[in-house]
């Protein structure tokens, strides 16, 4: 890049309000635009929350359900209430089918196993997870570089490629890269209490907690993909950290604009695609040449090089095509594992101050205190049981997306239980409301960070734990029908190995480094405080307002 071009992109770095240290870190990634959406949005729970005093009261009561209002209506409160519509649904269905209307198309909901290996045998076909990511992402404006499909083929490459190279390479080479990302987490917190203005006088430093962990993600995925040398680059780290969040905003406004007018408001929300201009002219010219040095996995370990090796023999993809594969992965490794994060910090606090939670507190600091290290002297978090059972409590109790196995019709389909799909409506499996079903975890509203760590126990006595659905031992990385987070079949999310790791490394830091407690604790909360989540579609996002209070444990 040129140095006339580095400075158009400083200078639009700092119009959108990024700022960084003398390092080169992210200081704070929100741009107008976003801040826009989110006061806006915030405005209108506000709003709802006066006229129904609060979220519950104003749904009507479960047997009823939205149903009584028209269509219309039930289409526009989908959007800011679709996980409590979904779970209002699926008490009313009792086991069957149904469908919510949403904007644009209907949701079709299936619970049963056999309707979800349905889904499984008719994914790609039929069924596509592509479809819903054209869908959502917008990609023939958003992301031009790549040609998406509606439909997986595996001969071309698409998507095969990068499941490949997420799936096995970036999966095998996790105990490599495991110190570099512990440094970064360590690194990226220390930098976060710097620029939340150091500790109070007793300790304290205040952070935004989904902030930070979008920040982190961002830091740590990029070494994954790009290697050392970009992630200090703060220009690169900037974009990297904008380019999803605007992109989906983009992409929910062009969802509802006519298409000649798409264009221009993508231009105006994300501002001429500043994000994925910057990001395009970094990457294509370090492709360009890894292409003509024939470079290979051997030269680089990193995400960017093993998506290169899997551009196909036969009409390779061009430099920029690659780019844009890249760039469709980076959405999917970003927003899931930081409201993941931030709800398992969140939970973690919450545990701290509460005089019942400590005992959980005190089991996690001491399995990670005593945790298993292999010979080369790395920490083996996957061996660590009742990390793993808490993680899975916070995500159980606090899903990220309300439904799971989402898949778009290309073409009419019916399930064998009668349920009619329309070409362009979607399917899934709902996730929300099966995760708090008490005919499936005994006491649903409960937090036990035990309940799956005991239930393993139990099976392995070979009893029958009533707190779960299992029935086979399992753990956070497990797939299937009774832990649905990860999806269903050949679509089963391919980076949960590299989640699992970042996620569990993430806790064990804060558990070995510091207590942290909730700047506003639950007792103190009441119907007038701020949410700590926000409804988006079926989306639970965590507040960008939630404050986590972190001191430095004294050794
Ligand atoms: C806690 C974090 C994460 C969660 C909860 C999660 C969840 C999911 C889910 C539910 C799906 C859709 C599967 C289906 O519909 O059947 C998915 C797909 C996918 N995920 Fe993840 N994911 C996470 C992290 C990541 C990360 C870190 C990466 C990459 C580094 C990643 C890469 C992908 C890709 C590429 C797909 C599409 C797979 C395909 O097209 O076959 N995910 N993920």
């Amino acid at each position: 890049m040129t140095t006339v071009d580095m400075n158009i992109n400083q200078s639009h770095a700092s119009q959108r309000g990024i700022f960084h240290d003398q390092t080169g870190s992210l200081a704070s990634g929100y741009n107008f635009t976003v801040l826009y959406w989110f006061l806006s949005l915030s405005l209108l729970g506000l709003i709802l929350r006066f006229v129904g005093k609060n979220y519950d009261e104003f749904l009507p009561s479960k047997t009823a359900g939205v149903t009584r209002y028209p269509k219309f209506i039930q289409r526009l409160l989908y959007l800011v209430w679709g996980p409590r519509i979904l779970d209002d649904a699926y008490f009313v269905a009792n086991g069957k089918s149904f469908k919510i209307p949403t904007p644009g198309h209907d949701l079709c909901v299936v619970s049963t196993p056999e309707l979800v290996q349905e889904i499984k045998e008719n994914s790609s076909r039929q069924l596509s997870l592509n479809g819903i990511a054209k869908d959502l992402l917008q990609p023939q404006f958003t992301i031009p570089a790549h040609e998406w499909l509606d439909q997986r083929t595996h001969s071309q490459g698409h998507s095969s490629g990068y499941v490949r190279a997420i799936q096995t390479l970036l999966t095998s080479h996790l105990p490599q890269f495991q110190p570099q990302i512990e440094k970064i987490i360590r690194q990226a917190f220390e930098f976060e209490f710097k620029q939340a203005g150091g500790p109070n006088a007793e300790g304290w430093h205040d952070v935004k907690i989904f902030g930070l962990m979008k920040r982190t993600i961002t830091k740590l995925n990029t070494y994954i993909f790009f290697g050392e040398e970009l992630g200090q680059n703060p220009l690169f780290t900037a974009a990297a950290l904008d380019f999803p969040q605007s992109t989906f905003i983009a992409a929910e406004l062009l969802r509802c604009l006519p298409s000649f007018l798409c264009p221009l408001g993508l231009n105006i929300i994300t501002r001429n695609r500043w994000a994925e201009k910057v990001m395009m002219s970094y990457l294509v010219p370090i492709v360009q040449a890894r292409l003509d040095a024939g470079a290979t996995g051997q030269d680089h370990a990193d995400v960017m090089q093993w998506l290169i090796d899997s551009s196909p023999k036969k009409n390779p993809w061009t430099a920029a095509e690659i780019v844009g594969q890249i760039l469709t992965l980076w959405f999917a490794g970003v927003f899931q594992p930081a409201i993941v994060g931030s709800y398992a910090l969140i939970d973690l606090a919450d545990h701290f101050s509460d005089g019942d939670g400590q005992g959980l507190v005190d089991e996690l600091m001491s399995e990670v205190r005593n945790g298993l290290r292999s010979d080369d002297g790395k920490r083996d978090v996957e061996k660590l049981e009742v990390l793993d059972s808490f993680l899975r409590e916070s995500i159980r109790v606090n899903n990220s997306d309300a439904v799971s196995g989402r898949r778009k019709a290309m073409e009419p389909f019916a399930f064998s239980d009668g349920l009619e799909v329309q070409k362009g409506d979607w399917v899934c499996f709902p996730m929300w409301p099966m995760m708090r079903d008490p005919a499936r975890y005994e006491d649903p509203n409960k937090f036990d960070g035990f309940r799956f760590i005991k239930a393993n126990q139990m099976l392995r006595r070979g009893q029958n734990p009533k707190t779960v659905p299992e029935r086979t031992e399992m753990k956070f990385t497990d797939a299937g029908y009774d832990w649905p987070i990860w999806g269903f079949g050949r679509e089963t999310c391919p980076g949960r190995w590299y989640a699992s790791l970042v996620m569990k490394l993430l806790l064990v830091h804060v558990l070995e480094n510091y207590e942290c407690k909730m700047a506003e604790p639950k007792e103190t909360r009441s119907r007038w405080s701020w949410p700590r989540y926000f409804f988006w579609r079926t989306g639970v996002v965590p507040s960008s307002r939630t404050v986590v209070q972190f001191r430095k444990l004294q050794q």
